[in-house]
């Protein structure tokens, strides 16, 4: 049976990184798999452990299939390597940090996708991103303002609801938004719960 792709989204500085480091163990025990992004970012800038390319060697491994998603955003562009595939055709599921503006072209690949939007409060990301000190300030309310305009068009999304449990929230078909405002761990343990109910990486 095919695995599924699990795809967690949200603004900058809404903690997906932080949660994917966190919960990595406990979901790699269930045979669940984590995808390395390839980003046109320096390898020295402080996040998450991906894969630093120039714009010419991006477009080099784009124009050659070596993504199943790539897209661009905040000047930046990222790539999932093909290999999910490989992932998901053994029967193994594969968590991704995505992007929402990206969403609905991965579902049209993915029709079985699971989409989790972690969300926190403006103020906190605010002061969680420039915390963070890895974008300027003007950048960081550039990120501020593409999520206004991205949850905007999430919050419209005529979809059917799914039902909710404890801090979390399903906007839409295969939407489950998860609040991060709180501590991680608490986050953490509801992504487990959540995926253990949809019966991900069980
Ligand atoms: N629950 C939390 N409580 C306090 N701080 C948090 C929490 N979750 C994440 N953070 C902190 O907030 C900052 C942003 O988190 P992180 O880098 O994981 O976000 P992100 O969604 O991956 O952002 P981006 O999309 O820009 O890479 C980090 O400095 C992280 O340590
Ligand atoms: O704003 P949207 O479309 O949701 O996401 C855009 C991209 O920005 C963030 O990356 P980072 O902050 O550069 O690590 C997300 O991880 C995503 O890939």
């Amino acid at each position: 049976m095919q695995g599924r792709l699990i795809y967690l989204m949200g603004p900058s500085g809404s903690g997906k990184d932080s949660l994917l480091q966190a919960a990595r163990a406990p979901l790699e025990a269930h045979g669940c798999r984590f995808a390395r992004r390839v980003i046109t970012r320096s390898a020295e800038s402080v996040g998450e452990d991906a894969l630093g390319v120039t714009p010419a060697e991006f477009e080099r491994l784009e124009g050659e299939g070596a993504f199943a998603l790539s897209w661009r955003a905040n000047g930046l562009a990222y790539g999932i390597p093909r290999e999910i595939d490989d992932w998901l055709s053994a029967g193994q599921d594969v968590l991704i940090n995505g992007s929402r503006g990206h969403l609905e072209v991965a579902r049209q690949r993915y029709p079985q996708l699971l989409a989790i939007l972690l969300q926190v409060d403006e103020a906190v990301l605010r002061q969680r991103l420039l915390a963070r000190g890895r974008e300027t300030p003007e950048q960081i309310e550039q990120r501020l303002a593409r999520s206004r305009e991205l949850q905007a068009g999430v919050a419209s999304s005529p979809l059917p609801f799914m039902g909710e449990g404890p801090g979390e929230r399903a906007d839409q078909a295969d939407t489950i938004t998860l609040d991060n405002s709180g501590p991680l761990p608490q986050t953490v343990s509801r992504l487990l719960h959540l995926l253990d109910e949809a019966r991900q990486c069980a």
